[in-house]
């Protein structure tokens, strides 16, 4: 039998922190499944090099037998040439008291190269997924700047979010996480997302109800959503900046995994969260990179359609919208899109 094309990854950032979190997963087979041979290119600017070619050294000592070759680049237009999944993480994190759209001055800059080394050399079927925040934005900059690419194949990640809502919703209901279906984050990977579990379930059992139930009835769930749950997902970024002292790694990588899995190998289980770009679903202005309730079959997106989305929602949503445009203004105004 011939021997399968390895997939080539390319990875930027790839000397940072999530970086190095994300590449000994990858390499493993978590990301693209157990049959699925990869090279790995590694993108970093020049004073990131080292630190990627020390990390290309600890995948060959690891030996994955998926990795068929790993390569360091500081160049963009090389290292996405051929590129099937392409992670663009390369980009500076905020710190204590930073929003994230404070960063879009900082790295709007970084996302339009790469856009347009993307559209030059990436294989046909790249997918791409924005990490480096302001993520939603820095998809808009990128997609903008590869109009040869659907824009369909670019992403940013609110799978972290979508992530965080489960942890705390499990603990809530006192249901594994693997029980829990149909939680929603609509908006910005920003403070103004909303997290929505109007039409979750734990174990088949409507989430809503479950919460009457734990928090006194129906204004005690709503008390609960508004003042606990809903903030602390859309503000954990900063909780863990502080816990931590910096911000999120190996979650943030997981999350990757998670978002370019099950991209590529279909959400059989029901929807997930992911930041696409919107075609008007919901109300969401055409062309803005929106975090939506999506599944994904024969290897792309789709947006679930024909939620009932009631008043709270909808004022929720269209905040977020409104920050999404704003942010648009912003690097239009910088001259990035
Ligand atoms: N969307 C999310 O859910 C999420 C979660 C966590 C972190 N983030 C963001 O991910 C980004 C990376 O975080 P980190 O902790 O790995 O930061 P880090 O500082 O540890 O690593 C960033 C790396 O990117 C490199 N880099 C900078 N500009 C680059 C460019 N033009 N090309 C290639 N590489 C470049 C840097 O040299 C550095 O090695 C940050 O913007 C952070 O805010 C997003
Ligand atoms: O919050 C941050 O700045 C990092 C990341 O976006 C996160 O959500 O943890």
């Amino acid at each position: 039998m011939a021997a399968k094309k390895p997939i080539t990854v390319t990875l930027t950032g790839a000397g940072g922190q999530i970086g190095y979190a994300l590449l000994f997963r990858i390499a493993s087979g978590a990301m693209l499944g157990p049959d699925a041979p990869m090279r790995l290119n590694l993108l970093e600017i020049p004073q990131g090099v080292r630190a990627a070619e020390g990390a290309a050294l600890e995948l060959q000592d690891s030996a994955f037998p998926l990795l068929s070759h790993v390569e360091v680049y500081d160049d963009p237009k090389a290292a996405f040439a051929g590129a099937n999944v392409a992670l663009l993480v390369g980009a500076r994190p905020r710190t204590a008291g930073m929003e994230r759209g404070d960063l879009l001055a900082a790295n709007g800059g970084i996302f339009g190269p790469q856009g347009e080394a993307i559209n030059a050399g990436a294989a046909d079927d790249v997918r791409v997924v924005v990490v480096g925040n302001p993520a939603n934005t820095n998809a808009l900059i990128a997609a903008a700047h590869a109009p040869d690419v659907p824009s369909d194949r670019f992403t940013a990640l609110t799978r972290l979010d979508h992530n965080r809502a489960l942890g705390q919703l499990a603990m809530a209901v006192d249901t594994p996480v693997g029980d829990l279906r149909g939680v929603t984050i609509w908006g910005n990977h920003s403070a103004t997302q909303f997290p929505d579990v109007a039409h979750a379930t734990a174990a088949g059992d409507p989430v809503p109800a479950l919460l009457a139930a734990r928090f006194g009835g129906v204004d005690g769930a709503r008390e609960w959503l508004v003042d606990d749950f809903i903030p602390r997902v859309a503000k954990r970024g900063a909780e863990i900046i502080e816990v931590r002292g910096s911000s999120s790694v190996a979650s943030a990588a997981s999350a990757t995994i998670d978002h370019v899995r099950d991209w590529v190998a279909g959400t059989p289980e029901g929807w997930t969260s992911a930041a696409v770009v919107s075609d008007g679903s919901y109300g969401v202005p055409e062309g803005l990179v929106c975090s939506f309730p999506v599944e994904s079959t024969g290897g792309a997106w789709h947006i679930r359609q024909g939620l009932e989305v009631d008043a709270f929602a909808a004022e929720r949503i269209a905040a977020s919208v409104a920050e999404l445009e704003e942010e648009r203004e912003a690097v239009r105004a910088l001259g990035l899109l």
